[in-house]
């Protein structure tokens, strides 16, 4: 369920240090509940919308921070300490599907946070996000990410980047369509993997890739979760998934 904010609940952003893609803590201290990251999200990204509204640079400046150690949403995120339990609640997976989507959070109009299950050696396919990120923190296991940029000459879907991510590096791995498109994956042939997928805002729809070699055939995909808020059954199991 969606816990309402309180001003009183919004967390104080500090220093975070800073890789290619990737954020993270210097420190383990300055932890923050899971309840306190769902309070926390709504009123940053509203202040956020409403400092990008107010010009030109304001927006460019907003933008251009977002994934970086000076963007308060990827701080917060990687402040983010979530338990065993809050795990084995919300990690519900599904053998039949390469990956299991679950709802952990959302108040339907700034952000989503999903638990994702990745089966051994499953990947995403490629696909965009039509909204300001994703974020990305390993809950458990390992996972790789490949980037993906369009080369409009060649109708390809070129390789920008392959990186690996694993669970207790605090590492916030950031990406939107600007910086290109991604699949995720699970490496590993025999362990499952774990991730926290933050969208700003929500979305119900993107584009996939089935080729990288044919870029002008992407087709448009519904988002399906297996589980709500902890609760498989408030799910329609046959609903087809992104793959
Ligand atoms: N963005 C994907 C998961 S991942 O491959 O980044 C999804 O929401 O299903
Ligand atoms: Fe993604």
């Amino acid at each position: 369920m969606f816990l309402s904010s309180s001003p009183s609940t919004v967390l104080a952003y500090d220093t975070v240090s800073e890789t290619a893609h990737a954020c993270s803590l210097t420190s383990k201290s300055n932890s923050i509940s899971l309840k306190e990251l769902i309070d926390s999200l709504p009123p940053i990204l509203c202040r956020l919308k409403m400092q990008e509204r107010k010009s030109f640079q304001d927006r460019v400046q907003v933008e251009s921070k977002r994934g970086t150690r000076e963007d308060p949403v990827t701080h917060l995120f990687s402040r983010l300490d979530l338990n065993e339990p809050e795990l084995r609640e919300y990690a519900l997976s599904d053998p039949t599907k390469k990956y299991t989507r679950n709802l952990v959070a959302t108040d339907h109009q700034t952000f989503t946070l999903l638990l994702i299950c990745w089966n051994p050696n499953k990947e995403s396919p490629i696909h965009d996000h039509p909204c300001d990120g994703c974020w990305v923190r390993v809950c458990q296991g390992k996972i790789e990410e490949t980037r993906y940029k369009i080369n409009e000459d060649m109708d390809s879907l070129d390789v920008t980047s392959v990186e690996t991510y694993e669970v207790d590096s605090r590492e916030v791995s950031y990406i939107n369509d600007y910086i290109g498109y991604h699949k995720v994956g699970n490496p590993s042939t025999n362990s499952s993997a774990v991730t926290l997928h933050l969208y700003c805002p929500p979305f119900q729809k993107c584009k996939i890739w089935p080729d990288p070699h044919r870029a002008s055939r992407s087709s448009k995909v519904c988002m399906c979760n297996y589980s709500e808020y902890g609760d498989s059954q408030a799910c329609d199991k046959f609903a087809v998934n992104m793959i």
